[in-house]
């Protein structure tokens, strides 16, 4: 392939996730299945990724690259692998806290490539915070990992399928902890973040953005809450003033129904389980999580490890296809928007 052509695919980081779960299998099935435009680097132990074929019985050629700069383009079956080596051989199915350190040093490589420029973008199939907190870290999520990784003051959590987009004010947080996290900035920093980059990386001229309440029935006029009134409202009066067109807050039970949706770009829920249940609800397994307001890109599934699942050939590669044509995507539209 020429080199302009060669250098024109954009370089995309597939982190292995955790090893014991579908993350292998399903970065194996992915990859065996379709070409994907674009010059795939998975960061992984070559050998976890031997094992998991075999097990599964899945036909790949994996090649090992010292150099993030000699990836290939993908073809079908084509796995190349940075490597970077477990504590332990995994067996599918079974956590081990010993090999919790490779799966947070594949993050901090993705996101140093990222940062250099030696990656375009990352993906990434899922961790389980869990093992990964028996470290010792407090683990909560790629999303905060990456934000303190690439020092970005405030980021955003959005799922996505081709019929709705969800975003969080607030992402993984304790039920107890919400009200305290919904205050006037960080509405105001993360609204601001989410239509900046409906704007620049989804192409929407003038995002219409529905807010939910955080209270049931948006406070019902104070009696059941005062966020509304006192946070929530202002801070969102406020934002129209710069222009934002946010509809709001509306009560969430009655915020995700055709009549509101059709005519929006996006939903913002305050909190986790206010708003992924109904989008996972509409498209699991054919969703993207997109982390805005990094300097670099991320996408990743919208499932988790499926520990269940791991090894058996069961675990459905929908939404990492989807993860990684995103990828590509928003990969592209950076090196348009770059020249
Ligand atoms: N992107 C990520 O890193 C990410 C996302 C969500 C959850 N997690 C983590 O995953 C771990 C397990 O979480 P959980 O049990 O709540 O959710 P889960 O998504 O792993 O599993 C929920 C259910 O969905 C099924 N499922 C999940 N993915 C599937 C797939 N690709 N194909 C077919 N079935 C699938 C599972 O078998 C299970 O029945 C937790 O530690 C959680 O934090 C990580
Ligand atoms: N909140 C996500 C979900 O439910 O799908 C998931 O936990 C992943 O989050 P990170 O991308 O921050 O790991």
């Amino acid at each position: 392939m020429p080199n302009d052509l060669l250098e024109s695919l954009p370089v995309i980081a597939i982190t292995s996730g955790e090893p014991a779960g579908i993350g292998p299998d399903i970065i194996l099935s992915a990859l065996s299945e379709q070409a994907f435009p674009a010059r795939l680097v998975i960061l992984a132990d070559p050998e976890l990724l031997k094992d998991r074929a075999q097990k599964l019985g899945i036909c790949v050629e994996i090649q090992t690259l010292s150099n993030p700069k000699d990836t290939p383009p993908h073809r079908q079956g084509l796995i190349s692998v940075l490597p970077i080596k477990q504590a332990k051989p995994t067996t599918a199915g079974i956590l081990d806290v010993d090999n919790s350190p490779y799966v947070l040093e594949t993050l901090k490589q993705a996101g140093e490539g990222c940062i250099r420029k030696e990656f375009d973008a990352i993906v990434t199939p899922p961790v389980h915070k869990g093992v990964l907190c028996e470290t010792g870290i407090h683990f909560s999520g790629h999303t905060e990992f990456f934000q303190a990784q690439c020092q970005s003051p405030h980021v955003v959590m959005m799922l996505a399928t081709e019929a709705m987009k969800v975003a969080l004010v607030t992402t993984h947080l304790p039920l107890k902890d919400i009200p305290a996290a919904i205050t006037k900035d960080s509405i105001s920093l993360v609204t601001r973040a989410l239509n900046q980059d409906l704007i620049e990386k989804f192409g929407i001229k003038k995002p219409k953005i529905l807010v939910c309440g955080l209270n049931p029935h948006a406070g019902e006029d104070g009696h059941l809450g005062r966020e509304e009134i006192d946070v929530i409202i202002p801070t969102l009066n406020k934002l129209r003033l710069e222009g934002l067109n946010l509809i709001g807050p509306l009560p969430a039970d009655t915020l995700f129904t055709p009549k509101y949706l059709n005519d929006a770009d996006c939903a913002l829920a305050m909190y986790h389980d206010q708003g992924l249940p109904v989008l996972k609800y509409s498209g699991f397994g054919n969703a993207v999580n997109i982390t805005l307001g990094l300097p670099i890109i991320r996408t990743s599934v919208d499932h988790g490890t499926a520990i269940d699942l791991a090894g058996t050939g069961k675990a459905s590669n929908g939404s990492l296809k989807v993860a990684i044509q995103h990828a590509i995507n928003m990969a592209n539209n950076a090196k348009k928007f770059s020249k």
